[in-house]
């Protein structure tokens, strides 16, 4: 059983969840110089929330940027993500540029990891899943409530379809909103990483109330955690300086 992924050194799935930080900038001066900042952070990863980005529908000023910001983020690597309107993201576009965008920027060799969303039409989710793997970039297939959490059998049914897909690492968020679907959560992610699973996953309840999902993945199963250095890219995600701590503490006590 292999439950990790191995991306730039970095092996995912392992130990201590890995610390994500998102790029929201609108510009690509913001992006360049909260990426300057992001990198004297103690992170393992950054995620370009490129549905943020203003020039998003012109595919040459992405891949420019996208070389501006490689070059300031060397050491760690990189997720590239549309999140799309219907899954909480900041724009809408059309199915076919979701493919032309995500497809070109994979064959540019600088990203190390691309989000697809598992509701995406299956022949271009398999397209992309292909390119992936033709262009050697990981995938997390992804998908995300904003309004409430599923029951249990429902999380581990998406889940593992993202597996069945292909997925290197699946993932999903939910919304709580009440304290017992923050355990349906929780329960689901012990579950699904302890029986059904043989590849890293990525779990959490957002909002204030699911906090703890963000904390405790190195309990339940869940490998990788996002968190801010300046902006949130979804809620309750809080501060790399208020997370490590508690990561580590966790990581620390663990075992005994
Ligand atoms: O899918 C996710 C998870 C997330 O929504 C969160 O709740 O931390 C943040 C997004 O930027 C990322 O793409």
């Amino acid at each position: 059983m292999n439950k990790t992924v191995q991306v730039k050194g970095l092996d995912i799935g392992l130990d201590r969840p890995k610390i994500c930080v998102p790029l929201v900038g609108r510009t690509t001066d913001e992006l360049v110089i909260a990426s300057k900042k992001i990198t004297t952070y103690d992170i393992d990863l950054v995620e370009w929330r490129v549905d943020f980005f203003q020039e998003v529908e012109q595919l040459d000023q992405v891949k420019k940027t996208l070389v501006k910001l490689r070059s300031v983020i060397s050491k760690v690597p990189i997720l590239f993500t549309f999140r799309t309107a219907k899954e909480g993201g900041e724009k809408a576009i059309s199915d076919e540029y979701y493919l032309e965008l995500n497809k070109e920027i994979m064959q540019t060799g600088q990203i190390d990891l691309v989000d697809i969303e598992l509701y995406t039409p299956a022949p271009i989710r398999e397209q992309l899943l292909k390119k992936a793997q033709l262009y050697d970039v990981k995938t997390i297939v992804s998908n995300h409530d904003f309004d409430k959490t599923p029951p249990k059998e429902e999380i581990i049914a998406r889940l593992q379809q993202a597996e069945v897909l292909g997925a290197d690492i699946s993932k999903i968020a939910v919304m709580p909103n009440k304290p017992h679907d923050v355990l349906t959560l929780l329960s689901a992610t012990e579950e699904m990483h302890r029986i059904h699973t043989n590849i890293p996953i990525i779990t959490m309840a957002m909002g204030g109330m699911g906090l703890i999902s963000r904390l405790s993945g190195e309990l339940f199963g869940s490998c990788l955690t996002f968190a801010a250095v300046d902006q949130t890219s979804a809620p309750g995600q809080v501060s790399v300086n208020e997370l490590l701590p508690i990561l580590n503490i966790i990581n620390k006590n663990i075992g005994n």
